[in-house]
């Protein structure tokens, strides 16, 4: 079907070039793609000559009245390549030679913007950029290569992020909304796997008002940090740190524009697979919720264009939404009153948070109105660099889901196409703590320096995995936090990774703007040498039959290719599938949720609006299962049936509760493991159901236990503390001119005992709640009874 598609836009091009150089769009055409390329100057001779067809841009290049330089010509020879690039699928990128370009054979394989789709020519760099291309830290030489004839012409630095040569067009290209579909596999490999932007913000009024000075200058993909130094005879000094990335934004560098450079180019990608994560980092008041908050939003507005192109709804293709965070080494729901979430894996080392909610959503206000409702739940807290700083990492999760009617012959049969409610790809917007925090350890309260102990750790952690995947190391320590499982997906399989490191600009913040540009560097170096042997490394699983779990009902994102070249069949194949089932799906009386026992309901904001019902049976549910008349009492019926009563945090619902959308809850039911993949037919729904209630009546036991296991060991902390002080008191005692001895033996003795009963007692806990957590795991598995 791709291949298709591009056969017919290549037809297409062709025929636009056909019209002839007279056409006057070619002149507005030819002009954005030079302008894309940072290149307008060179339009007017072109205009003036008529040649405003894409042929004679090689003649731009070797007829020596165009791009003069060594740095103009390798501009014009990306965009050149890159037009080949994206419009033919089946031949050879574009090689430059002097016999190609005199003779133009290639010229089909250019390609019109209007048919590359409404990216905008200012994102062909963009998805051109190869991971392997990046330039290294401290490289201060020219960032094109000489010549584009050389064989290294592969590992030059394509200029993705020039935003301010690039600015003009990116206004231009905003009225220009994203809503193609993705023309080539092609197009997934070739946006980078690691992307390390850099944004610095404005100095705020408090650095104005005490006449701090900006330390920070900004040129094209590198900055420089001034560093104001002592020499010992105390004369000052500055030491120039310069520091290369993908991107480096500028103050007055829009949010907008921010999207543009790093989350646009996934958009189109998370519907072939891909798990897309976007992090900021920086210490407190650098921006990183500034820059965060928007994306989503954007984000959602792109994908659900593309969920309306017909390719994608005719499949019933959704966006699901859930908001969590990170706290204290803690999961919580912010869409659900903080409700405390439980993080597993699978057998597949895929994570699952048992007891997140998941909404669906259609609707971009109902997107801002849960982000909204999430911040307000964040905890925060004041800081001298930010009054509202955040203490947690926060993470929006945005799903793309295949919802797939079964029919029930051919999921007996095991047949791999059907796949339920399966995810296609998913896209993660992570705002981290506050990257100091870890320093706040020492003073403040107890609860604070827990804050700060935790941050510490899930920052250390994560830069653990980073230096792990750096050194191809065969144990990736993922487990070293929640938010290192939580990010795992980032860094395995068929991941992209933006890390948006926000800085200070103020000369008071130069040592933490260097650790973070240091941070960054690390996470670049990353990308420099490819992933593929540590997509393999972090893959390495035992062998599971594919086929056994694909076939699986209820588990979603069972599957995860290992390899890009997996990735892109996969890629194929849902596209394929969304002519030849799309029909037959539509029409299916029964849909998977309500088989499953999940309510499906559609989040049409209209019509929900004049409804206050959340669940199960409300107005918008019923309009929207109006279509499906013979089902509805059954899918209420079932709806009831789904949310069974649970421990007491579960139990309550809200009447806050967000309106207008369907709820799911991602609870322990959707741990994929290997036995529940093979069931979970409607004959087995009851069954379940029963499992499924003991399964939750025990997570909650088990979470209580969890606090108190916890709650044990910082007690067991403080008593070891307060022993060490007694023992060093008696040290002190015993140092003493005519202390008695006995009394020091006897002492210490009994402090001693003391110290080993705390430890024992504390050993007793942890394997009782080791015993009780397998007993969990092996219910777990019970929940699906064989057949
Ligand atoms: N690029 C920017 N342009 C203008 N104002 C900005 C920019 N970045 C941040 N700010 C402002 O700086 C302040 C601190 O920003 P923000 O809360 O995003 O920091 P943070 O890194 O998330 O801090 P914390 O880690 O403490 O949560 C806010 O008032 C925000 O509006």
């Amino acid at each position: 079907m791709g291949g298709h598609m591009q056969q017919t836009n290549a037809a297409a091009a062709t025929a636009l070039y056909d019209a002839g150089p007279a056409n006057d769009a070619g002149d507005a055409v030819m002009a954005r793609w030079l302008q894309s390329a940072g290149l307008q100057h060179l339009g007017s001779p072109v205009a003036s000559t008529g040649n405003n067809d894409q042929r004679h841009l090689p003649n731009l290049l070797m007829q020596g009245y165009g791009a003069q330089t060594a740095e103009e010509k390798q501009r014009l020879f990306n965009l050149m390549r890159n037009l080949n690039f994206n419009g033919e699928s089946t031949s050879e990128s574009y090689t430059p030679t002097y016999q190609a370009s005199s003779a133009m054979p290639s010229s089909e394989g250019f390609f019109s913007p209007e048919f590359r789709g409404d990216f905008g020519a200012g994102l062909m760099d963009l998805h051109a950029m190869d991971d392997t291309e990046l330039l290294s830290e401290h490289v201060i030489t020219e960032p094109f290569e000489p010549s584009p004839f050389m064989p290294s012409v592969n590992k030059e630095f394509e200029e993705d992020f020039n935003l301010p040569a690039n600015r003009q067009q990116r206004q231009q290209t905003d009225a220009e909304p994203l809503g193609s579909l993705p023309k080539s596999e092609k197009e997934n490999t070739s946006v980078a796997k690691i992307k390390v932007v850099v944004r610095k913000r404005p100095l705020n009024k408090k650095e104005i008002a005490r006449k701090e000075e900006d330390v920070v200058t900004v040129s094209d993909n590198s900055l420089t940090v001034h560093e104001p130094k002592l020499k010992v005879d105390l004369t000052a000094y500055v030491e120039n740190h310069e520091f290369c990335f993908d991107a480096v934004l500028d103050e007055d560098v829009s949010n907008d524009e921010v999207y543009r450079a790093t989350i646009e180019p996934i958009i189109p990608i998370i519907f072939q697979r891909t798990k897309a994560t976007c992090f900021a980092y920086g210490q407190t008041g650098s921006g990183k919720t500034y820059t965060m908050k928007p994306l989503p939003i954007r984000a959602v507005e792109d994908l659900m264009r593309l969920l309306r192109q017909p390719v994608y709804s005719n499949q019933r293709f959704k966006l699901w939404l859930s908001y969590f965070e990170i706290y204290g080494g803690k999961l919580f729901d912010l869409l659900s009153e903080r409700k405390k979430l439980c993080m597993r894996e699978d057998g597949r080392q895929q994570v699952c948070i048992v007891g997140l909610q998941e909404y669906e959503v259609s609707d971009v206000q109902i997107v801002k109105d849960f982000i909204e409702k999430g911040n307000a739940e964040r905890s925060t807290g004041s800081t001298g660099a930010n009054e509202e700083s955040s203490r947690s990492h926060a993470i929006l999760q945005l799903v793309v889901k295949k919802h797939v009617e079964v029919k029930e012959t051919r999921r007996k049969n095991n047949d791999a196409k059907e796949l339920p409610g399966k995810v296609v790809g998913k896209i993660s917007f992570i705002d981290l703590a506050g990257s100091e925090r870890g320093a706040d350890t020492t003073d403040n309260d107890r609860q604070t320096r827990i804050e700060g102990a935790e941050i510490n750790k899930s920052l250390l952690a994560l830069k653990e995995c980073i230096r792990a995947l750096d050194n191809d190391q065969l144990h990736i320590p993922f487990r070293g936090s929640k938010l290192t499982e939580v990010l795992r997906d980032s860094f395995v399989g068929n991941s992209r990774t933006v890390m948006i490191s926000c800085i200070s600009p103020s000369v008071g913040s130069c040592e933490h703007t260097l650790n973070t540009l240091r941070y960054a560097d690390r996470v670049k170096s990353l990308s420099k040498s490819g992933n593929s042997k540590k997509d393999q490394t972090a893959n390495s699983m035992p062998p599971v039959n594919k086929e056994a779990l694909l076939a699986s009902n209820d588990v979603e994102d069972i599957f995860e290719p290992p390899q890009e070249v997996n990735v892109q069949e996969t890629g194929r194949r849902i596209e394929k599938e969304s002519y030849t089932t799309s029909t037959t799906d539509f029409r299916q009386p029964t849909s998977f949720r309500e088989e499953s026992g999940i309510p499906s309901i559609s989040m049409d904001k209209g019509r929900s609006e004049t409804n206050n019902s959340s669940f199960g049976g409300s107005a918008s549910q019923r309009n929207h299962l109006s279509s499906y008349p013979q089902e509805t009492s059954d899918r209420e019926e079932k709806v009831k049936k789904v949310s069974p009563p649970r421990g007491k945090a579960w139990r309550e619902e809200k009447p806050d509760r967000p309106q207008n959308l369907s709820k799911r809850d991602v609870r322990s039911s959707d741990i994929p493991t290997l036995t529940s993949f093979r069931q979970n037919t409607s004959e087995t729904a009851s069954r379940q159901y029963e499992t499924d209630t003991s399964l939750d009546e025990n997570i909650d036991a088990l979470l209580e236990e969890e606090e108190a296991l916890i709650a044990a060991h910082r007690k067991e902390i403080e008593d070891t503390m307060e022993i060490v002080r007694e023992e060093m008191k008696l040290l002190a005692e015993v140092d003493q001119p005519g202390s008695m001895i006995e009394n020091y033996v006897t002492e210490q003795s009994f402090v001693l005992s003391q110290k080993a009963a705390g430890l024992v007692s504390l050993q007793a806990r942890l394997a009782r709640f080791q015993h009780r957590l397998k007993e969990q795991e092996i219910l777990s598995r019970k929940r699906v009874p064989p057949r």
